[in-house]
């Protein structure tokens, strides 16, 4: 009853005014908890969030809902985005049921902490991360020579029907383990070739890919904790417990041996002139436990995102031929004379391309955020949700950047569907209304190489192909959701070989 006093005494002298409450069946809003895990399981769960913003009516961007003991404030609202990552950023972080979560599996790192231990990781992991680090074409090369492999050829010029998605996962898998560890865990050199989605990964039988196995099904743990909040810690078992041990140990391997290796010969392995990510930690600290939990800090967050990107992109591709040409007529005439840096950052369409994936897909459909001290949302209040909202220290905000992305007031009637030219065109959001990669402080450290790596495997893929079927049965399109969004059903194509 205090806070409730309390709420209203301060919900009225900052003028603000509350956005459309859902109702709930049952007072604690569990069957909504249910009903959230349930989308998630049946590969819906971006478009769950987004119609529970459209459950008030049209016009409305920001509602509220009761989960568990948590208020939660669902946006798409652009003013508010930019509000969480800049104008108010100091109000908002990732809060504390994100550690709790995510602890047994990543422990304390850039990804769980606030305040300065965050600012410490932040500072340690970002220079790492320049333009110089990442744009290490020769890595993306070595690793996309087995991914052609693998695409063998017929007679007639195509492929065998292949699932594109995991062979992606593998892709990125082995050049992010390079960049982390000096050595890829070489999945596809020796992944057996799957037909259906997923299989690669689990069916797999040396230690590397049971890494994998065991990295991406310790993540969908984490996933389901995170939609508990709060109560999240407690959604645990046996099973969960060992994947994060597999993880460990096998991160450790990596680890110990260049504790052992020491400072010794710290001056021959920065010689070799090859940027390891750990090698450059381990200048600054030698404690094993922080070496694991940074660089699975990083590993965690770019394992399955860069892969879903390319997933998508193709998946796209191969249900719209007219921009497949086009892309690959572009890219012969752009990159005749070979393949830079500054080249695949100029290359417009292709950008459009893969902005137009970020938009239709979300990689990342909703972002979370916690206020760590009473404040306000500039959007959303009031019977025409244009007043200011009232937060208590604690409030759960969910940013739905697929909700936000589909907006048709935004992108036109056609937001739905896969159109790369929107990109030239003038639109009304003002910026805030596409944030793939976050915003503010806490922005995604790994924009770059991301947007490198998609970016050259596209170029190379559509150098040596000039066509693309889908071999998918007609169907709704799924959202496999942990944490990050890929295609549910795979990426089902053939491709046929250019002449
Ligand atoms: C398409 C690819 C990617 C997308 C869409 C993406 C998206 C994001 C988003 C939305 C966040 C903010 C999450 C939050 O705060 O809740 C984030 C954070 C982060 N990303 Fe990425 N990411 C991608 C690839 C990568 C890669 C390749 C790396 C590393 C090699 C990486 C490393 C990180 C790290 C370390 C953070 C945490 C930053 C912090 O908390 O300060 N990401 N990413």
């Amino acid at each position: 009853w205090q806070a409730k006093k309390r709420y209203n005494v301060e919900r009225t002298r900052r003028s603000c005014q509350d956005p459309p409450q859902l109702s709930n069946r049952d007072p604690f809003g569990l069957l909504r908890l249910i009903e959230a895990l349930k989308a998630g399981r049946e590969e819906r769960m971006p478009q769950y969030v987004a119609s529970l913003i459209d459950q008030p009516g049209p016009g409305v961007h920001t509602v509220q809902a009761k989960l568990l003991s948590d208020k939660m404030t669902v946006t798409r609202d652009p003013q508010n985005v930019e509000a969480i990552f800049t104008t108010q950023a100091q109000d908002f972080d990732i809060g504390p049921a994100r550690l709790e979560c995510f602890r047994p599996l990543l422990g304390l790192g850039l990804t769980t902490v606030t305040g300065e231990a965050w600012k410490h990781s932040r500072a340690l992991l970002r220079p790492q991360f320049s333009r110089e680090q990442i744009s290490d074409l020769d890595l993306e090369e070595r690793h996309i020579q087995d991914l052609m492999k693998v695409l063998d050829v017929r007679d007639n010029g195509w492929t065998e029907k292949v699932d594109l998605q995991p062979l992606f996962s593998n892709l990125t898998h082995d050049t992010v383990t390079e960049l982390l560890y000096g050595q890829s865990i070489g999945s596809q050199k020796h992944a057996r070739r799957p037909s259906a989605p997923y299989e690669s990964l689990s069916k797999q039988s040396d230690e590397a890919s049971e890494f994998g196995h065991h990295l991406e099904s310790g993540k969908s743990w984490l996933y389901e904790r995170m939609v508990l909040g709060r109560l999240g810690w407690l959604f645990s078992s046996t099973k969960f417990y060992n994947h994060c041990k597999e993880v460990h140990k096998y991160v450790d391997n990596f680890v110990y041996a260049r504790i052992q290796q020491g400072e010794a010969d710290k001056t021959e392995i920065t010689s070799k002139g090859k940027f390891v990510l750990l090698n450059e930690l381990a200048k600054h600290t030698h404690n094993s436990v922080q070496l694991r939990n940074e660089t699975l800090h990083v590993l965690s967050a770019s394992w399955d995102t860069t892969s879903a990107l390319l997933g998508w992109l193709f998946y796209f591709l191969a249900r719209n031929p007219r921009v497949f040409d086009k892309l690959r007529n572009i890219i012969l005439t752009d990159f005749i004379s070979g393949i830079d840096f500054r080249q695949l950052n100029n290359c417009r369409y292709l950008q459009h391309c893969i902005n137009e994936t970020f938009r239709v897909a979300a990689i990342i459909p909703v972002i979370e955020r916690v206020c760590t001290r009473d404040t306000t949302l500039p959007q959303g209040g009031g019977p025409n949700g244009r007043s200011s909202i009232f937060l208590p220290k604690n409030s759960r905000v969910l940013i739905s950047t697929y909700g936000m992305q589909h907006r048709a007031d935004i992108w036109g009637s056609d937001a739905a569907d896969f159109r790369p030219e929107r990109w030239e065109e003038e639109k009304n959001g003002g910026g805030w209304d596409f944030v793939p990669f976050a915003g503010g402080p806490r922005k995604c450290i790994g924009q770059q190489f991301a947007l490198t790596e998609a970016s050259y495997t596209v170029v190379r893929l559509l150098q040596r192909f000039d066509g693309i079927e889908n071999m998918e049965p007609p169907g709704p399109i799924k959202f496999h959701h942990a944490l990050t969004n890929s295609s549910g059903t795979g990426v089902q194509v053939r491709l046929h070989e250019a002449k």
